[in-house]
């Protein structure tokens, strides 16, 4: 499903992100991607959606070779991929019904299954009563869920999390966690950048960690 190649990336001429990181994700995995903060967990998320190019090296999402891809076909790599960003990234003009509903847009669904679609996406976070709120108007959890319901609308293939129960109480991130353990069992296979030690020990699952750009363990409990 996902398969990088000694791949290195660069923001900068001698500051490396990467280094020489090699990885595979077998289709319906569950890893988490783990590491002390700028050991380049969220860079690696950013190549694995085409945010970002790698300097050196291979990545292969979905048997698309994303290296060599026209940046015109990014988007399409990126239908079928979810991601749960830092910040949420909700569009703060738009309801949470709108927000929810987009993906969905630029995929070109008919009216009636959009709102099917996203009515039943905001039920399982919770969220089916708050349709007409701005994100301004929810609270930190709730933007979190909204935002978790909008990359699983489209019942993506690849779910990419970055830190996505940071700073939320307990019972909020176990609720998460529980949304991104059904999405698994449905077959999306789901990529989860934390530092959150806690959360991998309630959830045991394969670990991946970075050191200064270098993979230096990955282990399966
Ligand atoms: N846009 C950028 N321009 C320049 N350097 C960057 C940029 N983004 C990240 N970096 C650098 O790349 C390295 C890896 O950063 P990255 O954000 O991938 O780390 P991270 O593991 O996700 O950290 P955190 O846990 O704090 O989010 C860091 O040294 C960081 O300073």
């Amino acid at each position: 499903m996902i398969q990088l190649y000694n791949v290195c990336m660069s923001y900068q001429k001698d500051a490396s992100a990467l280094t020489d990181f090699s990885l595979k994700v077998p289709k319906g995995d569950f890893l988490y991607l783990t590491g002390s903060s700028g050991a380049g967990k969220s860079t690696l998320l950013k190549l694995l959606y085409g945010a970002e190019k790698p300097s050196r090296g291979q990545i292969l999402v979905n048997g698309m070779n994303i290296t060599r891809m026209r940046s015109w076909r990014i988007p399409l790599l990126r239908r079928k991929i979810g991601i749960v960003f830092q910040d949420f990234k909700l569009i703060s003009t738009r309801t949470l019904f709108e927000n929810v509903a987009f993906p969905l847009e630029v995929q070109g669904k008919k009216r009636y299954e959009i709102s099917n679609k996203v009515y039943q996406a905001l039920k399982h976070v919770g969220l089916q009563g708050k349709l007409n709120r701005l994100p301004l108007q929810l609270s930190g959890g709730e933007q979190q869920r909204a935002a978790i319901a909008r990359a699983l609308v489209t019942d993506p293939l690849i779910l990419l999390a970055d830190e996505p129960t940071g700073n939320l109480d307990d019972d909020v991130a176990n609720d998460i966690m529980e949304l991104f353990k059904g999405a698994n069992a449905r077959g999306t296979t789901v990529v989860f950048a934390t530092h959150d030690r806690e959360m991998i020990r309630r959830f045991p699952r394969r670990i991946v960690v970075l050191d200064k750009g270098r993979l230096v363990e990955d282990h399966t409990p």
